[in-house]
């Protein structure tokens, strides 16, 4: 492990000045039942991050991005969007896509259909969304599969189309869901080039919840560590490596140094809440 491969985040007062996406004050989440999901959760998530929230089951992640996406609530604390107008609801004006683990892709709709919708409920017509709509396609591999229906589609094709469809409206923020749980390692691998792909050409802000130490350390410049019960940062380590990913790179000293480096962390989070 180099000293410059991996280090603590420096704290929010240190950070330049910058305007920040989102920031998460003190969140808290209880759960009607009492389980007491998220204690004091606070992130400051910057322009342009790819961050992995990392943490075992139960830890609270989806809780976290759920919160962050408005489809659920914080029982206290704040949600701050920066550099986002907020509309009625309390949002920002079309600056978030969402991709859940499962496609979640309607059936009946053609995989033009399915990228379309979003720019439909926000009334575009399908004319002239054609454009977007094609260039979205494009640019997960999947223009020639615009007639095509999901059931047509294999697991890592279709999780494509999910990507396309939260990124039609060009989201500042990118929210994902262990999208890639469900896929075999050869698409798995395949997705994450994609999506680093992605997030380059795009400059969209990540943040990917994933239970896995080699997902994460292959993905992000900045990993938040989780502990259970309740659901905390444990630790927030800045990944100081090239942007550019690659098969090399995965069988990489550097890579294997941070792998261990973010799993010991882990550990340590996962034997400081049992504790
Ligand atoms: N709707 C709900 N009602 C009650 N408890 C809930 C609800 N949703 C989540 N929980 C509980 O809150 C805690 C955090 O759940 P959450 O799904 O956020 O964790 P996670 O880290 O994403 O887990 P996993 O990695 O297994 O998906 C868990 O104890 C879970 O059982």
């Amino acid at each position: 492990m180099t000293d410059t491969a991996f280090a603590e985040a420096p704290a929010a007062q240190q950070a330049p000045p910058r305007r920040l996406v989102v920031t998460m004050q003190n969140v808290s989440k209880m759960f009607s039942n009492g389980t007491l999901a998220l204690k004091d959760m606070s992130l400051d998530v910057r322009p342009g991050e790819f961050i992995s929230l990392l943490g075992p089951s139960g830890c609270g992640k989806s809780t976290a991005l759920r919160i962050i996406a408005g489809l659920g609530q914080a029982s206290t604390g704040t949600i701050d969007w920066p550099s986002s107008k907020i509309n009625s609801k309390g949002l920002p004006e079309g600056d978030v896509g969402f991709v859940f683990q499962e496609p979640t892709l309607m059936p009946w709709q053609t995989v033009f259909g399915n990228v379309y919708l979003p720019l439909k409920l926000r009334g575009v017509s399908k004319s002239a969304a054609r454009e977007k709509v094609m260039e979205n396609l494009a640019s997960v591999g999947l223009a020639d599969f615009a007639e095509a229906y999901p059931r047509e589609l294999s697991g890592g094709m279709k999780m494509r189309v999910s990507i396309a469809r939260a990124l039609v409206t060009r989201p500042k923020l990118l929210l994902m869901d262990e999208p890639f749980a469900a896929l075999d390692e050869i698409t798995r691998q395949k997705l994450n080039d994609d999506v680093l792909d992605l997030w380059a050409r795009t400059g969209v802000t990540v943040i990917f919840v994933t239970h896995s130490v080699y997902e994460s350390a292959y993905l992000s410049n900045r990993i938040v560590v989780m502990r259970a019960r309740p659901g905390q940062v444990f630790s927030d380590l800045e990944i100081d490596q090239p942007a550019e990913r690659d098969s090399a790179y995965r069988t990489s000293e550097a890579y294997r140094e941070i792998c261990e480096m973010v799993s010991d962390s882990l550990q340590t989070a996962i034997h400081s809440a049992e504790s």
